[in-house]
């Protein structure tokens, strides 16, 4: 099990009493076979990894563009943008705009993806990674050949401003130097739900992937406080994470998205975007090194390029997840919940399909 997990509410003792003893109830009532029950993978294996840096920023000509998205984003951001002919393996793509130049007002685009365009940030090389020891899912080590990272550069002068000290986040308009292109995974339209990350390339038990830090690190009480400060990149990442469409869309993507830290929560621009997968399918495990404040992600099997990446987010059975995360699980390890167990969970399909936590499939029997 890992010591960190997803969360979706924030429950006080009676709260969390009260919670456990109603899905008791309906878990009881339901007919839950054993291979519905979930579990975090237990792996220990090696990591090898290495790098391709880019020195330059893609080059193309300013483009407008449109999008389908219906997540929040000023409409502002959708401006000029330097469009790239193909969408090249590793990239870090997004469902809509990321303003990453405040000064230029510009966003980039990569190309489309199942006949929608999708974009592309950079992440920022890490100079010193192979300097310090790092927790990762499987121990303490070295990372001497270096994963993809989201990493303060060395100079601090390159860093947004951000309210938390030491936190940085991506983007090209943070520096002119190298950056690096995600070279294990790309985020992409996933067959889950919404983006989620696939491999690029073939990756072996324990191939550390990522290194990343926070977008924002917080808690519970100050999130609200806290996304609102956000400087504008920061603010479109946090924004472009899944959930975002009702008006508390603060609290709705922190619920879907944040990673529960001990006393933190953490949001990250690409360890957000893996999906869940139950029991022993997902293939990836992760850790946050609390000294290091980075979260680290590692193959925890084998697994061929083209397989979505995805992690396990620590709900107990599928029924928990739906209640703790608000979402039908569609991992195809579990046994997906039915109308029944929905209706005996008190859901509004409806609701659950608007929102879309349950397709219309699912919710036409
Ligand atoms: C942390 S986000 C993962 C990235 C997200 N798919 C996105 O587009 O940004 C969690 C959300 O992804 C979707 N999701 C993750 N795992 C899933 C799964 N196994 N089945 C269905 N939806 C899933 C759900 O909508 C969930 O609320």
């Amino acid at each position: 099990m890992q010591s960190t997990k997803i969360t979706n509410r924030v429950l006080n003792a009676d709260a969390l009493a009260k919670a456990v003893a109603d899905m008791q109830a309906i878990l009881a009532q339901m007919d839950t076979p054993s291979q519905e029950n979930c579990g975090a993978d237990d792996s220990d294996p090696d990591s090898s990894v290495d790098i391709t840096d880019i020195t330059s920023e893609p080059k193309g000509a300013a483009e407008k563009v449109t999008t389908t998205s219906t997540r929040h984003l000023p409409s502002a951001n959708t401006t000029e943008v330097p469009l790239k002919e193909e969408l090249k393996p590793g990239y870090v793509i997004f469902p809509q705009p990321i303003l990453v130049n405040e000064s230029e007002k510009r966003t980039y685009q990569v190309g489309t993806f199942d006949g929608k365009p999708v974009y592309h940030y950079w992440s920022r090389a890490e100079q010193f990674l192979s300097s310090f020891e790092y927790a990762t899912p499987f121990g303490k080590r070295f990372l001497l050949d270096e994963p993809d990272s989201l990493l303060p550069p060395e100079n601090p002068a390159d860093t947004n401003r951000h309210p938390t000290p030491g936190i940085w986040w991506p983007g090209p308009g943070n520096s002119n130097k190298k950056f690096r292109f995600q070279r294990y995974y790309s985020i992409r339209p996933s067959t889950l739900g919404g983006f989620g990350a696939y491999a690029v390339q073939p990756l072996e038990k324990g191939q550390v992937i990522l290194v990343e830090r926070p977008l924002l690190l917080t808690t519970h009480a100050q999130v609200s406080d806290d996304v609102l400060a956000l400087p504008p990149a920061a603010l479109a990442i946090y924004k472009s994470l899944d959930g975002g469409k009702s008006p508390s869309w603060v609290n709705e993507i922190k619920n879907r998205n944040c990673f529960d830290l001990r006393h933190k929560i953490g949001f990250f621009a690409i360890a957000s975007r893996f999906n869940h997968a139950c029991r022993h399918a997902s293939n990836v495990s992760y850790t946050f090194d609390h000294l290091r404040k980075v979260m680290v992600l590692a193959a925890n099997k084998d697994v061929e390029a083209g397989t979505e990446l995805t992690i396990n987010y620590g709900a107990p059975s599928s029924a928990c997840l739906y209640t703790m995360y608000g979402f039908v699980c569609r991992c195809g390890a579990c046994r997906p919940l039915t109308r029944r167990d929905l209706e005996l969970m008190g859901a509004d399909l409806r609701e659950c399909a608007r929102w879309g936590l349950a397709d219309k499939k699912e919710i036409e029997w």
